[in-house]
């Protein structure tokens, strides 16, 4: 199945836009992670299991294990996945960018050694460096449009040919790069005047949005600007906000996840109409 089909199926399956994004932080893990060997990886087992009803996809941020030399451990939450929720899209967020000889060892990593249905990838470096990605051609592709960070404006809104560098990305891709049909692209819920006009250009075409949560995007305007004619299209990231959503120190941080991520699919859910 393709991840586009993959991605479709969940959202209806679980009646859910939200993406339950994996970004541990030793330091805000419950004590008994922190000095568990195996601690990140149990305690995204657990995010997981507590989660998977409520969410169209994860979405691990791959430097959040790279940065402890925990790649083994990501391995395993992405393993724990395939097998446990199959039906659930993984999305390894890496966010690469190469020349193409190099691109493809990075596709390699995310398809073949962590088996995600996706990967988000950085379009600078232009198609010759996203290209070895589409030889997966059942995996997605996630380009960097409109990102959710303030900063993004410094090049995103440059003026090129009279459009604004992010449109004639979003063009880009939905005209030229997306002949396999795996594409989708990356646009911030900060930023709910732009993903309208992303998707006025893109169509259909699936979008991951972070930015809810712990960055403060509104979810009625994210919603409402960013879902397609049928009320999906989009995968909604949310990772602090739920991950540590736990108030007070011993209380049960897998249903204080599940509280958030319940709260925020159906408060997602009620634009989607
Ligand atoms: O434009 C972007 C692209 C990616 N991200 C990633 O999404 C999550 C957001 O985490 P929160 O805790 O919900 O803020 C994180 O992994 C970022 O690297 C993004 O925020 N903005």
């Amino acid at each position: 199945m393709t991840f586009i089909n993959k991605l479709s199926a969940a959202w209806t399956a679980n009646d859910s836009l939200l993406c339950v994004g994996l970004d541990p932080d030793l330091a805000k893990l419950p004590a008994q992670f922190q000095n568990d060997p195996q601690g990140i990886y149990h305690f995204c087992r657990e995010i997981i299991d507590a989660t998977a009803d409520l969410a169209c996809s994860f979405k691990p941020q791959i430097a959040y294990f790279a940065a402890l030399s925990a790649e083994d451990q990501l391995q395993q939450i992405c393993d724990y996945v395939r097998e446990h929720y199959p039906h659930i899209p993984l999305i390894l967020d890496a966010k690469r960018g190469d020349i193409g000889a190099t691109a493809r060892q990075y596709a390699r990593e995310a398809y073949d050694r962590y088996g995600a249905d996706a990967v988000t990838v950085n379009p600078y470096m232009g198609f010759d460096s996203v290209e070895p990605y589409m030889e997966w051609s059942e995996r997605g592709v996630i380009i960097l449009c409109r990102t959710s960070n303030a900063g993004g404006s410094d090049l995103q809104f440059l003026d090129v040919g009279g459009q604004p560098l992010y449109q004639h990305v979003a063009r880009l891709v939905a005209e030229k790069w997306n002949a396999n049909g795996q594409c989708a692209l990356v646009v911030g819920a900060t930023f709910p005047e732009e993903l309208a006009q992303v998707r006025a250009i893109v169509g259909d075409m699936p979008l991951l949005v972070p930015g809810i949560g712990a960055q403060g995007g509104d979810i009625a305007a994210t919603v409402t600007s960013g879902r397609t004619a049928n009320g999906a299209g989009m995968m909604i990231n949310s990772s602090r906000a739920i991950l540590y959503a736990a108030a007070q120190p011993g209380e049960d941080f897998a249903a204080a996840a599940r509280r958030v991520a319940e709260e925020t699919r159906n408060a997602i859910n009620q634009y989607r109409a």
